[in-house]
């Protein structure tokens, strides 16, 4: 487990010449008890690795689909613990690895050296904080550090050159390149832009580059992991779950 573990899971895929392919889902949402199963489900499907959301009351980069997943999870009294100690329960049987994303609130509530250490526990393999800037990230990048757990930096549309190659000099486990201006969501197309935007990430990373924001369909899965290493899905992945369309999980990440 930790940060060797989900580099090894991304290099065997990049290895055998296949793109990554890691589904994002909200934690909680139709209950804590599906968790095993959506994630062995979707590793059976070919997923590289999972990024499980910590629903948040206040979610800055959330568009409507993960908002309102967010909702349900947080009336299903879902929370940051609960999540660590439902992970822990069933730490030996899973067999993909688990990045964690959640917001600087809830970690810094529940105590950060007492996060890293029931991370450690859970077995949590990488660590994304989306509105944690570079410039704060020390508070809390050296103890996950400790713990040899990988935390995973973003890079925008809008970041300078300069602040893409700290990024790439910074980031474990991979590089999330954020793939659109605005919030998570579903989109039809992408900016044309996009495309170089990846090769200049790609150039400066030395780990892999994963497309996210907006993907829905294999077709885009395709064409943006053409630029880098693969791609992270979440509204739409959020969104068949929720409507019980598990075959056409399987068929979107078999697919891409
Ligand atoms: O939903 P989309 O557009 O497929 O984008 C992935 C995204 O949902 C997931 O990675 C994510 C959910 N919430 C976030 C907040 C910040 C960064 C990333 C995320």
């Amino acid at each position: 487990m930790g940060k060797n573990y989900l580099e090894k899971a991304f290099n065997n895929k990049l290895s055998a010449n296949e793109k990554i392919f890691v589904p994002y889902i909200m934690a909680g949402d139709g209950g804590l008890n599906n968790m095993e199963e959506r994630l062995s489900f979707l590793h059976e499907c070919g997923a590289t690795a999972v990024e499980l959301g910590i629903p948040f009351s206040d979610p800055v980069a959330d568009g409507p689909t993960i908002q309102d997943a967010g909702v349900r999870a947080l009336a299903n009294d879902t929370t940051l613990q609960s999540v660590l100690e439902k992970l822990e329960q069933f730490k030996e049987e899973r067999a993909i690895p688990i990045i964690l994303m959640t917001y600087i609130n809830p970690i810094f509530i529940y105590g950060i050296d007492r996060f890293a250490l029931d991370c450690v526990k859970a077995g949590v393999d990488g660590v994304i904080v989306p509105d944690l800037p570079l410039e704060e990230e020390a508070m809390i990048a050296d103890v996950l550090q400790d713990k040899d757990i990988a935390l995973i930096r973003l890079a925008a549309l809008t970041s300078s050159e300069e602040r893409i190659a700290e990024i790439a000099k910074r980031t474990e486990g991979f590089l999330y390149a954020v793939s659109v201006t605005g919030t998570t969501g579903a989109r039809s197309s992408h900016q044309t832009e996009v495309k170089s935007y990846l090769q200049k990430i790609k150039q400066h990373a030395h780990v892999p580059v994963l497309a996210g924001f907006g993907v829905s369909n294999p077709e885009q899965a395709r064409e943006l992991g053409a630029a880098c290493d693969g791609v992270v899905v979440g509204s739409k992945i959020v969104d068949l779950f929720h409507q019980g369309k598990t075959n056409e999980i399987k068929e979107l990440i078999q697919e891409s």
